[in-house]
């Protein structure tokens, strides 16, 4: 991945990840922005507490850098219990999952992040424990197997997902609480970048906060991040002041442009455009015009693009719509918008459109 593209991109890396877990709000008051979702989580905790009961399993959906890490530790918080973090990818086997449920405390809140990406038999084990808080241990192999039951310490379960779709039924149906993340308003990114620079000891003037803040995607991550490299810019450039115009040459040199679209959504909209003549076209396709994989397309570039109504997920592909052609300064061509194109905009749409004819 190219530095413009980490820039922007969901992860973050070395020092970067130890600036940006400095920033994470501690606690639910602290948590901006997402007013829904921070009101419902407030009366699941503490009708818990009033219980003295662990709360419902708590699955968190939503775009990459929106929040999710935060909101666990923060529940953790709220509930003064440890918290076990891991990831789906981390559990390729039964045991991995076994493992961590066997030593759990009580109460403890157990995160698993990418939730989606666990493996199957892990995933199966989950099921029971979340429900009887029990798992059982196989030991053995074919006729001679046998299952020994191990009691779990209740325990709450925050799941966390980019692709709530893709989460098998009966996983899904044993959360207690679904807390679907949206982008933030405009608004919601400045507070956070505010909170961010007192927290940095920088001093950011509204409007320098309003430029920033328009091209972050809807996204705190992202917001974070570009105060950073606007800092970055001022200290050498512009004797550390941080003004809008600073903000604005700063960002522009690192290709982010006024509406917030980085190298990777540029290429995307530019493949769409300029070699499949506005789509439709299938995902597995557009990922290789552009070189990248074809879920780094799907999570990371089309939800914002889809937002900012310029790509459309329909049942036959991906569409690019009028707005798009405007962005890139190109004229579609005749009757490109003639057939009425139902757009689906369910982040989670299967992708209809990677019919091997379309390849
Ligand atoms: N509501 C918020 N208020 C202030 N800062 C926030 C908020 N949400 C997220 N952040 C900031 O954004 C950064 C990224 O958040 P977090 O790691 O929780 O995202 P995520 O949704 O878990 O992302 P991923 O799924 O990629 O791990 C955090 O360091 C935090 O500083």
């Amino acid at each position: 991945m190219s530095a413009e593209r980490d820039l922007v991109s969901s992860e973050a890396e070395g020092d970067e990840r130890l600036i940006e877990a400095a920033l994470r709000p501690k606690r639910l008051e602290e948590f901006i922005g997402q007013a829904r979702v921070r009101e419902q989580l407030s009366l699941v905790l503490h009708s818990a507490l009033r219980r003295n009961r662990p709360p419902d399993h708590v699955l968190m959906s939503g775009a990459p850098g929106l929040g999710k890490t935060t909101l666990s530790m923060i529940i953790a918080a709220e509930l003064s219990v440890p918290l076990r973090i891991t990831s789906g990818p981390a559990l390729e086997r039964a045991g991995d999952l076994a493992a961590i449920l066997s030593t759990l405390s009580e109460g403890e809140v157990l995160f698993i992040d990418e939730i989606h990406r666990m493996a199957r038999p892990a995933e199966e084990m989950l099921y029971l424990a979340m429900e009887d808080f029990r798992v059982d241990i196989v030991v053995g192999k074919g006729p001679g197997a046998t299952a020994i039951p191990l009691e779990v310490a209740p325990f709450t379960l925050v799941g966390a997902t980019t692709r709530a779709g893709l989460l098998p039924a009966p996983l899904r149906d044993r959360f207690g609480f679904v807390a679907h993340m949206d982008f933030y308003e405009a608004a919601e990114l400045e507070q956070v970048l505010h909170r961010s620079a007192r927290l940095l000891g920088l001093r950011l003037p509204e409007e320098a906060a309003r430029e920033i803040a328009g091209r972050s995607r809807g996204t705190p991550r992202i917001a974070n991040r570009l105060l950073r490299r606007v800092r970055d810019f001022a200290e050498v450039r512009a004797d550390g002041a941080i003004s809008r115009d600073v903000a604005a040459a700063a960002l522009n040199l690192y290709e982010v442009d006024a509406e917030g679209l980085d190298r990777l959504d540029r290429a995307v909209l530019g493949a769409l455009l300029g070699k499949f003549g506005g789509g439709p076209v299938g995902l597995s396709t557009l990922a290789v015009a552009v070189g990248e994989e074809p879920e780094t397309v799907e999570v990371v570039a089309e939800p914002f693009l889809v937002r900012q109504g310029l790509l459309a997920r329909t049942p036959r592909g991906r569409v690019a719509t009028a707005a798009a052609w405007v962005h890139l300064g190109l004229t579609p061509p005749p009757g490109a918008f003639g057939a009425a194109v139902v757009a689906d905009q369910r982040p989670d749409l299967p992708d209809l459109g990677d019919d091997p004819a379309a390849s």
